[in-house]
């Protein structure tokens, strides 16, 4: 039996032709372990692969190439009924809980189509409990929420109620994608405090995905940096955002304050919308042109994660490249 919660393998996706269209991921290998629940930052600019990565793993795109596997059954392949367990066990919240409301419903019956799709509960009184277990987890309450319309709610709330909906389904992993960009920072952290909670409490993992590293630091899992969909630098958030090697990551870092450790961290990295249009085929590292340590053999082939600190740290950059043996 595998330790692996969730295992990708080399996982690509081109939109277009394989050879010719857009590399939106390039040959990404993640795993989540079962025993070690964790929020993995999934980072990186505007394009650079993040809601790609996301709809992989829900099963909303299958892969160009590679593989997914979840508790050892492979989201790329699996059948209609495969997909309908698995999204019980793999639960979405997006970025503008707004769009997923319809207006004209209250929270409680958003809860209910929950509890009827997933055959949760068939009895009033067990379904309210757990309507109302799964808000209290997030810091709300039925008598606040399950009644109001979805203006009624503020942007916190809304999304708050998102989490508690993933939530009672009770899932081993909820793919967040952009869960605090509506929200004030104060609600920002109420929010992750709820992740991390659920994390330790619950036992979820999550793929958090986020152009707002300030998050990954508090929230101090590990994080995955990507440009131009391919894997540039990870590791534990506070190493990489403290002492960044991949000299992309180091120009995003390098232009605001060093984040104290010791402190919950205030500040806000927003990164910038992709520049450049990728090469559908280019071999070298993709940051070539934007690199000021570029070199001839940064173009030939895409370099390898080197080791770069303790605790899988690790850089796709030849800077890092160990010498060759004698
Ligand atoms: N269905 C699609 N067909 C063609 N190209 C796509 C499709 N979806 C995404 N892309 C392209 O793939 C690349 C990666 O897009 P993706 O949405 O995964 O990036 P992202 O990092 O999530 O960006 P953002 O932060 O703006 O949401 C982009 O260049 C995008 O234009």
């Amino acid at each position: 039996m595998s330790d692996a919660l969730l295992d990708l393998r080399d996982v690509r996706k081109v939109y277009g032709d394989p050879d010719t269209g857009l590399v939106a991921l390039n040959d990404l290998s993640l795993t989540i372990r079962k025993d070690e629940p964790e929020i993995v930052t999934i980072a990186g600019e505007s394009g650079s692969g993040k809601s790609t990565l996301a709809n992989l793993v829900l099963g909303f795109t299958r892969p160009t190439s590679g593989q997914i596997m979840f508790d050892g059954t492979d989201v790329g392949n699996a059948s209609a009924k495969q997909m309908k367990a698995y999204h019980r066990q793999v639960q979405a919240v997006f970025q503008d809980p707004f769009g997923s409301y319809n207006p004209f419903y209250r929270v409680g019956h958003v809860f209910d189509m929950v509890i009827r799709n997933f055959k949760l509960s068939s009895n009033k009184t067990e379904a309210r409990q757990m309507m109302e277990e799964a808000l209290n987890a997030v810091g709300l309450t039925g008598d606040d929420v399950l009644r109001k319309y979805p203006h009624q709610l503020s942007g916190g709330q809304r999304q708050r109620i998102m989490m508690a909906r993933a939530y009672m389904v009770k899932p081993r992993l909820i793919v967040a994608d952009e869960p605090v960009s509506m929200v004030d920072a104060s609600l920002r952290a109420s929010i992750l405090d709820v992740m991390m909670r659920l994390r330790d409490e619950g036992g979820i993992s999550f793929l958090y995905v986020t152009h707002d590293l300030s998050t990954a630091y508090q929230v101090g899992d590990r994080i995955l940096l990507f440009y131009q969909g391919t894997l540039v630098e990870h590791g534990k958030a506070t190493d990489v955002i403290s002492n960044p090697q991949h000299p992309y990551v180091q120009l995003l870092i390098d232009s605001v304050p060093k984040p104290d450790p010791t402190q919950r961290w205030q500040g806000e990295i927003i990164l910038p919308a992709e520049e450049e249009l990728r090469t559908a085929h280019s071999t070298g590292c993709r940051f070539v042109p934007r690199c000021p340590h570029a070199q001839p053999a940064c173009s030939a082939a895409l370099p390898p994660a080197y080791e770069v600190g303790p605790r899988g740290h690790r850089a796709a950059c030849i800077l890092h490249a160990p010498p060759p043996q004698a």
